[in-house]
């Protein structure tokens, strides 16, 4: 077997939150055997292989060799609804999968924000819940549509207590990411005093320090100049696991997305692949254009 199945283990049993005692007991086998796994002196029978991948919802592929598992649930919703004085959300049905790059769009007040903090844990939704089917603190990233960042610190002081907080503390990625998106010579200008696209790039910063399986963008771009808004796409095209923007930079939907969802009447009335719309001859703005009306 290849070595990268003890890591797999190891990796995947921590995302689930299983002891290795609870993962031996539904497994049938002792915990002394699930160790000799994780520490690569023993390999498992293909029945307990398979066993395994059903309790970590993962192909035999991606256990034993470590290869991107498109399928791979993330998170799903169930008939969620929300009502502030009207209703907002009446229906969402929603599963995100591994390694999606997701186009979230509506109209203005189409409740696109709302899904995103009921997804966030910041609004609960009326009558159901968001089932995670990974870690959700360890492994969900989010860049708000207004910039969660203190006024008081200065520009390098910032991004140090997010990497402090998200345990990734590394003065040479830091000061790597400040010449990538241009903040080298505004490090020690106090947050307060940026102007609008630069807080949106030190938000990008700070909300991606840590790597997640899930990434969520509110309308990431506005306010960027051009230069930063091409920067930005590409920097997004080089992140790893999924990612759900809620963005009208259809021309981007184009070149980097993989799913498109349209939030309309309370509910995901479209959700649809891009190579379809694609395959259809017709640019993601056209077939905007047309489903939302
Ligand atoms: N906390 C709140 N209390 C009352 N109403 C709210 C609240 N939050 C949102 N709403 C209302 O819910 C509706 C959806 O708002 P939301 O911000 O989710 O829309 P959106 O699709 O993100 O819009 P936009 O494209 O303008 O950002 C709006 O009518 C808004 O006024």
């Amino acid at each position: 077997m290849q070595d990268i199945f003890p890591q797999q283990l190891l990796k995947l049993r921590t995302e689930k939150q299983l002891s290795q005692t609870e993962l031996a007991r539904r497994l049938y086998v002792s915990r002394q055997a699930v160790s000799k796994w994780e520490n690569g002196d023993a390999d498992p029978s293909i029945d307990k292989l398979i066993l395994l991948a059903k309790i970590f919802k993962v192909s035999l592929d991606h256990l034993i060799l470590g290869i991107p598992d498109h399928n791979n649930l993330i998170l799903q919703l169930n008939h969620i609804a929300m009502t502030f004085n009207t209703p907002v959300l009446k229906d969402i049905n929603l599963s995100i999968f591994n390694n999606e790059r997701i186009a979230l769009l509506g109209s203005n007040g189409a409740g696109k924000t709302t899904l995103v903090k009921i997804i966030e844990g910041a609004l609960m939704p009326t009558n159901s819940t968001v089932e995670w089917q990974i870690n959700k603190k360890d492994s969900l990233n989010i860049m708000p549509q207004n910039d969660l960042l203190i006024p008081a610190l200065k520009v390098k002081e910032q991004i140090t207590l997010a990497a402090q907080i998200s345990k990734v503390n590394n003065s040479e990625k830091i000061n790597r990411l400040l010449e990538q998106f241009n903040l080298k010579s505004q490090q020690n200008t106090l947050v307060a005093k940026l102007s609008g696209g630069q807080k949106r790039r030190l938000s990008l910063i700070v909300s991606t320090l840590r790597q997640s399986k899930l990434l969520i963008l509110d309308e990431p771009t506005v306010g960027m100049d051009l230069e930063s808004i091409d920067y930005f796409w590409q920097f997004i095209d080089q992140v790893t696991g999924s990612i759900m923007v809620i963005t009208h930079d259809f021309n981007q939907i184009d070149k980097f997305f993989s799913r498109v969802l349209l939030l309309k009447d309370g509910q995901i009335s479209y959700d649809v692949s891009v190579k379809e719309i694609h395959q259809h001859n017709q640019s993601i703005e056209q077939w905007y254009r047309q489903a939302n009306q």
